[in-house]
């Protein structure tokens, strides 16, 4: 058994729609992050991972920034890769240009539509804003591009407007509209309401960008899927503008044990994605991050060590090889017997009871004046409990 997860998941009868597309955004919205800046040879070699994970589409970046970002997204967009490779660009010709300079296969042009949006950055009025956004996509269409709507801040914009919106945007040949929550700031039944709405308005694809200012982005994307939208926004590691957006191997790994909603995702490939993306982007990932982190799979506390020394799964939800990830035992204050057996058997040392006592006593106290008990520590103890041995 690769994983055990609580079989009450499926006593709630959920229906998600037949075919979900993730639509990773690590490359755009992921390199928005502060104080980041990918080059193109990082960028292709991401997007590079990014398909062996059999990602369904790349948003490999915004073409209109620089000459260096048009360099990278034309580079993984002719890289022969089974993704298909869309980009960003506002309702303006010229970011459509630059994305067709690009060679993608589609864009993303998005536009804020709330009226605080309108108002302090677009100041054009709602009318003036409809028509923008459907040259864009009638000037895009125009060149055979697949084209995805954004209503930008779309959970804080008027419904009569927003299904205006999307409803004209399916008139002019639209193939994806897009809920974006800008700043984060629906909840997982808003999201519910919101999508269950618009689709008595459109027939179109509706897809998900949410980010994760409340920490509520994988579920809003979750909540969205069972209301009936069918595409997901992600960022490997959840990275992206302030709190980030919906994690790419969250929702992968969460559809995939959690709700049995099976991608085809090479999931043993995700572990190498998030080191590379943490390498590149040099933003740490925190050792509690969920599915990826440091700790997922390092155990100290004495009692899980003696049960996942028998049995991995009970203090595990999935073993690590299915995201290629590793197990790691650790040693510190809440080590207990078995944990400290297991260490000195791997080292290849045999002791005594009284002996492996005072070992993890002196195990707890070396740890607790501060010292880390790795292999050196470790040996000193042993040493010191049972005299000198050759390591
Ligand atoms: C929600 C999101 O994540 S949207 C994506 C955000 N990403 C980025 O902004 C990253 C890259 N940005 C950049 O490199 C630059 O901001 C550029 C190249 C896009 C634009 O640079 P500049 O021309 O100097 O404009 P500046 O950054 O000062 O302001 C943004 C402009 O875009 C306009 N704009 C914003 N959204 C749209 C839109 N959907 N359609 C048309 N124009 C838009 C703003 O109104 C503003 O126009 P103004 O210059 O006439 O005032
Ligand atoms: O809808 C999208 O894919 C992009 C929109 C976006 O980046 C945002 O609103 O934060």
């Amino acid at each position: 058994m690769q994983y055990f997860v609580s079989p009450y998941n499926k006593e709630a009868k959920l229906k998600f729609p037949k075919n979900i597309t993730i639509y990773d955004t690590t490359l755009r919205d992921g390199e928005q992050t502060p104080d980041v800046c990918l080059s193109p040879d990082e960028k292709l070699e991401i997007a590079i991972e990014l398909d062996k994970l059999k990602i369904h589409q790349i948003e490999a970046g915004f073409p209109i920034v620089s000459s260096q970002e048009r360099q990278a997204v034309k580079a993984i967009a002719n890289e022969g890769l089974n993704a298909k490779i869309i980009s960003l660009a506002r309702t303006k010709k010229s970011d459509i240009d630059a994305a067709l300079s690009c060679d993608v296969d589609g864009i993303i042009t998005f536009m804020g539509a709330s009226d605080i949006h309108l108002e302090h950055k677009m100041k054009i009025g709602r009318e003036k804003a409809l028509n923008v956004c459907m040259k864009a996509i009638e000037y895009a269409k125009d060149h055979d591009l697949f084209v995805a709507f954004s209503a930008e801040d779309a959970t804080r914009t008027d419904l009569d407007f927003l299904k205006r919106l999307y409803k004209k945007a399916e008139d002019y040949g639209v193939d994806r509209v897009h809920i974006a929550d800008t700043v984060g700031c629906i909840s997982p039944n808003g999201m519910n309401f919101l999508v269950a709405e618009l689709k008595k308005h459109v027939k179109t694809d509706i897809a998900l960008h949410c980010h994760n200012d409340f920490g509520l982005a994988l579920a809003n994307s979750i909540s969205g899927l069972l209301a009936g939208a069918n595409g997901v926004s992600t960022t490997v590691n959840g990275i992206g503008e302030r709190a980030g957006n919906t994690s790419l191997e969250e929702i992968i790994m969460a559809l995939k044990l959690i709700y049995g909603v099976d991608l085809g995702f090479k999931t043993k490939h995700i572990q190498n994605v998030s080191n590379l993306v943490e390498k590149y982007t040099q933003i740490k990932t925190p050792p509690n991050k969920s599915i990826v982190g440091r700790n997922i799979f390092r155990h100290e506390s004495g009692i899980h060590v003696d049960a996942v020394i028998e049995e991995p799964l009970t203090y595990e939800p999935f073993l690590p090889e299915m995201v290629g990830g590793q197990r790691k035992l650790v040693l510190g204050k809440h080590s207990g017997c078995r944990a400290v057996k297991a260490k000195l058997d791997q080292c290849g040392f045999e002791v005594n009871d009284n002996e492996l006592c005072k070992i993890v006593e002196e195990v707890k106290k070396n740890r607790e004046k501060g010292k880390y008990i790795n292999d050196k520590v470790f040996s000193e103890i042993v040493k010191h409990v049972t005299g000198p041995f050759d390591p």
